[in-house]
């Protein structure tokens, strides 16, 4: 199971719900994908037009826990802000804190990012903070009581998969809360390879919602990510520079 704070999850695999062409496809694909986690910025919601048409409408939501995250924020104050908001409106403790610093490569200003979690911890909520794959920041973060960490593989919409395996690894290795690689990800071999690291989780969006067939991503997705938790969980053969035969050499006739 996944555990993170007081929650936890069968699934292994967050989705995000954005860009996706048609709502259809998206309820096609998140069924797919077997998540029970989806991801959603708040801004999207329009929370004071209750009777407005929105994404979320054609989810059968009692499947799914909620995570709001606070994409559009540049700073702890407007992430605090926007994490207060989707509480005040009957969405999930839990939150992603995402505080944005830069807007070419979408990357998390790390300063913002720590003081949001130390507001939103003090106010008990459930707090998941996107880091860029620092191992420091997570450290840091693990110290002063977030729920979980979420390293970048790449940046956001990148589709670059896993830029530097030894930091997520080292970050993982330390981790005393889930480890849940989140954005970059590309193709099921990514989402396979965080979890052979070791990850806890994968959280992922464009790779489904930008495929030609998002549904089959999805499951493609589904499937990597259990199969890379089963690949870590059996335990892999050394690497070695050498070929070591792996037919028995006893009782060949050597001359
Ligand atoms: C941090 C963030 O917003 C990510 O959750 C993003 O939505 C997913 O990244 P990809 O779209 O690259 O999978």
């Amino acid at each position: 199971m996944l555990t993170i704070g007081q929650h936890s999850f069968k699934s292994r695999l967050l989705l995000g719900t954005g860009k996706f062409s048609d709502l259809q496809i998206q309820t096609q694909a998140v069924e797919a994908s077997g998540t029970e986690v989806l991801t959603f910025a708040v801004r999207r919601l329009n929370l004071d037009q209750p009777d407005e048409p929105n994404f979320l409408e054609h989810l059968d939501l009692t499947q799914y826990t909620l995570l709001p995250n606070t994409a559009g924020a540049r700073t702890a104050e407007e992430a605090v802000r926007i994490a207060r908001l989707a509480r005040a409106s009957g969405l999930c403790d839990m939150i992603k804190v995402e505080v944005i610093g830069d807007d070419q490569l979408i990357l998390p200003d790390p300063l913002e990012t720590v003081k949001a979690c130390e507001i939103l911890l003090a106010e008990g909520f459930t707090v998941l903070p996107y880091i860029s794959d620092d191992y420091m920041l997570a450290k840091r973060l693990q110290q002063i009581g977030v729920h979980a960490v979420m390293p970048g593989a790449s940046p956001i919409g990148s589709g670059r998969g896993i830029l530097n395996p030894a930091m997520l690894e080292w970050i993982i290795a330390d981790a005393r809360v889930p480890v849940i690689v989140d954005a970059g990800i590309r193709s099921p071999k990514d989402a396979a390879y965080a979890m052979e690291l070791g990850a806890d989780a994968v959280l992922l969006n464009s790779a489904v919602s930008g495929a030609d067939d998002p549904v089959k991503m999805a499951l493609a997705m589904k499937l990597a990510v259990e199969s890379g938790r089963l690949g870590k969980e059996a335990g892999m053969i050394p690497l070695r520079n050498y070929a070591v035969a792996s037919s028995p050499s006893e009782g060949m006739i050597t001359t």
